[in-house]
């Protein structure tokens, strides 16, 4: 019981360590890289608070050497879901009943404790399996997810605030309970940030919750589980349980007691889920709310007008880095033929700069794809462009998955804006350009609103204002994150709340407060002070 209101101080964004050679972060995160790579570790599940092993296993490894194993984990099956379903329900009601500044503080204490002690640790398992350079890990797992905690806590504490209007001799008031059920959390490898906050941002506002990572992200998630541990958690109120998407969708999702759905990962996957719970609606005990962010095939748009080195530069950067395995990467691109010389120039030179290699060799830009179903997609889509005769390879081109899942960074031309691989999304470090005349401008801004059914990033490049006001206005609905000279990539908690529409997903702008919403459920009060006794009214009242 407290007398008084707390207040979550405002947040900032965590700054970004620079990783220069010789500095403090960059010589503790090397020697935590060699640690962990010597050191394989058993991730268990984690149900009601315990730890919990099962028969099933799988092995952890580096995509970018996939011999190296860094450890397994274990696979929950139908019995360990069920377990974690009976956690979280039994957790719920005391969970809920936390008064909000005991709730808020283990996760600013997460925060904390990410930002500060467990820094390395988590960026080195970040590094390791999943491939990513030090920059690509800090900008993640570490000021992204202190990001997402700190954000949500603030956010929460300001809808808490909203409260509606009362008249004389009445007070209303408004309660955000918790959903009536649990949360289930399925997430995606790519963003260790989102695993945490797909999980946390529902917890945070009372919510108890079944986590569900993704099997090629497990190592990183786990330590941030850990984290929350850590901070005082209380058990069964995230459930970590690694299993088989399929053994999620059959026990999990058409559960009576599940009363919401967070995702972020392909949208066919979500689609699946989706249909999943329309064919049990009758069984829920209250409609789940269905939050989901899914795939992209994202643009950059240059007019006439455009830079041509920061156009090549967003092209270089929004395409390549992370190996393109962001739902945001730049994966197609619309260059006017006036342009093209100098653009196409430009793009040889930076990306034969490009290096490709190992994450412990701090001077690569590139690492490797996150595992062999990725590097074969994305290989079938190049072999695709190499034999038809609509496209050719321009730069790039290479995979070689002898040691590593590598994929050279790849420039495709195509002769048509429907080309394949400008329509569908591939999640590797491709890009595909079409050159269009400078007199077919409407057209191919037409095209490339409609050409995909995705709507999630988007850039464009120009100098002249009348074009942007033009392009901004004619794809207003063709991304939910748009950048203006800038590369489609990188948005910023709390800068640009991030998430797209159509194809791409709900757009319940994660690590905003419209996201937290979905994990609310409002009760309203009305107190009469003095209530009325009589029951005519006085225009009954004859004369
Ligand atoms: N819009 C966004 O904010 C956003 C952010 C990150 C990633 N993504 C998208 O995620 C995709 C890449 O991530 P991914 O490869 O991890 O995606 P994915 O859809 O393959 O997997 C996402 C999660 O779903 C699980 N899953 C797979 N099949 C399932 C099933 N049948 N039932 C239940 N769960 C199942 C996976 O194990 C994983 O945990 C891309 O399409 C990318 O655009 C979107
Ligand atoms: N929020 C990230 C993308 C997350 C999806 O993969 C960005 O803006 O680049």
């Amino acid at each position: 019981m407290n007398n008084a209101y707390f207040q979550v101080k405002p947040p900032v964004n965590e700054p970004i360590k620079g990783y220069l050679p010789g500095s403090p972060e960059s010589v503790a995160l090397k020697a935590e890289l060699e640690k962990q790579l010597a050191n394989p570790v058993e991730v268990p599940l984690i149900i009601a608070g315990k730890e919990i092993r099962t028969a099933n296993k799988a092995n952890m490894i580096c995509p970018h050497d996939h011999q190296k194993v860094l450890g397994q984990y274990y696979i929950a099956g139908e019995q360990e879901l069920l377990m974690a379903i009976t956690a979280a329900e039994t957790a719920r009601e005391e969970w809920e009943n936390m008064s909000w500044e005991h709730r808020a503080t283990i996760f600013l204490k997460a925060a904390d404790l990410l930002t500060g002690k467990y820094r390395a640790k988590l960026s080195a398992a970040c590094m390791l399996g999943q491939s990513k350079n030090p920059f690509q890990s800090e900008i993640d797992v570490i000021c992204e997810m202190a990001d997402f905690l700190r954000f949500n806590a603030y956010f929460v504490q300001e809808i808490y605030k909203q409260q509606p209007l009362s008249t004389d001799g009445v007070w209303n008031r408004v309660e955000y309970r918790a959903l009536d059920g649990f949360v289930a959390a399925i997430t995606p490898f790519n963003f260790t940030s989102i695993g945490g906050n797909l999980s946390t941002a529902p917890a945070m506002c009372g919510n108890t919750v079944l986590w569900k990572p993704s099997s090629t992200a497990v190592l990183s998630n786990y330590y941030f589980m850990q984290i929350l541990i850590e901070a005082g958690l209380p058990a069964g109120v995230i459930n970590f349980v690694p299993c088989r998407g399929t053994d999620f969708g059959r026990v999990v999702v058409p559960h009576p007691r599940m009363a919401g759905f967070h995702f972020t990962g392909s949208t066919a996957v979500f689609n699946e889920i989706w249909s999943q719970v329309g064919q049990n609606i009758n069984n829920y005990v209250t409609y789940p709310r269905l939050v989901g962010e899914t795939g992209g095939k994202d643009f950059i748009f240059a007019h006439e007008s455009a830079d041509v080195d920061a156009l090549t530069c967003a092209i270089v950067l929004g395409a390549f880095e992370f190996q393109g395995q962001k739902c945001s990467a730049a994966s197609r691109a619309y260059i006017p033929a006036s342009l093209w010389p100098s653009v196409k120039k430009r793009l040889e030179e930076e990306i034969s700069k490009v290096k490709l290699g190992d994450v412990r060799d701090f001077t690569n830009l590139m690492n490797a794809v996150i595992d062999k179903n990725s590097f074969d997609n994305i290989k079938g889509y190049l072999d695709y462009a190499r034999q038809s005769a609509d496209a050719e390879i321009l730069i790039g081109g290479g995979c070689d998955d002898s040691v590593g899942y590598f994929v050279e960074p790849t420039v495709i031309l195509a002769k048509t804006p429907t080309f394949k691989t400008m329509v569908e999304e591939i999640f590797g470090p491709v890009i595909t350009i079409y050159v269009y005349p400078n007199d077919q401008l409407e057209e191919t801004i037409k095209s490339c609103d409609t050409a995909t059914g995705y709507a999630l990033t988007g850039a464009v490049f120009a100098q002249d204002r009348a074009a942007i006001i033009k392009l901004a206005k004619a794809l207003d609905h063709a991304a939910g994150n748009f950048y203006i000279n800038d590369k489609p990539t990188g948005a910023v908690v709390g800068q640009q709340p991030f998430g797209g529409s159509r194809g791409s997903g709900t757009n319940d702008k994660a690590g905003s407060a419209i996201n937290l919403y979905r994990w609310m459920n409002q009760r309203a009060i009305k107190e009469t002070l003095v209530p009325r006794t009589v029951v005519n009214y006085p225009y009954m009242t004859e004369k």
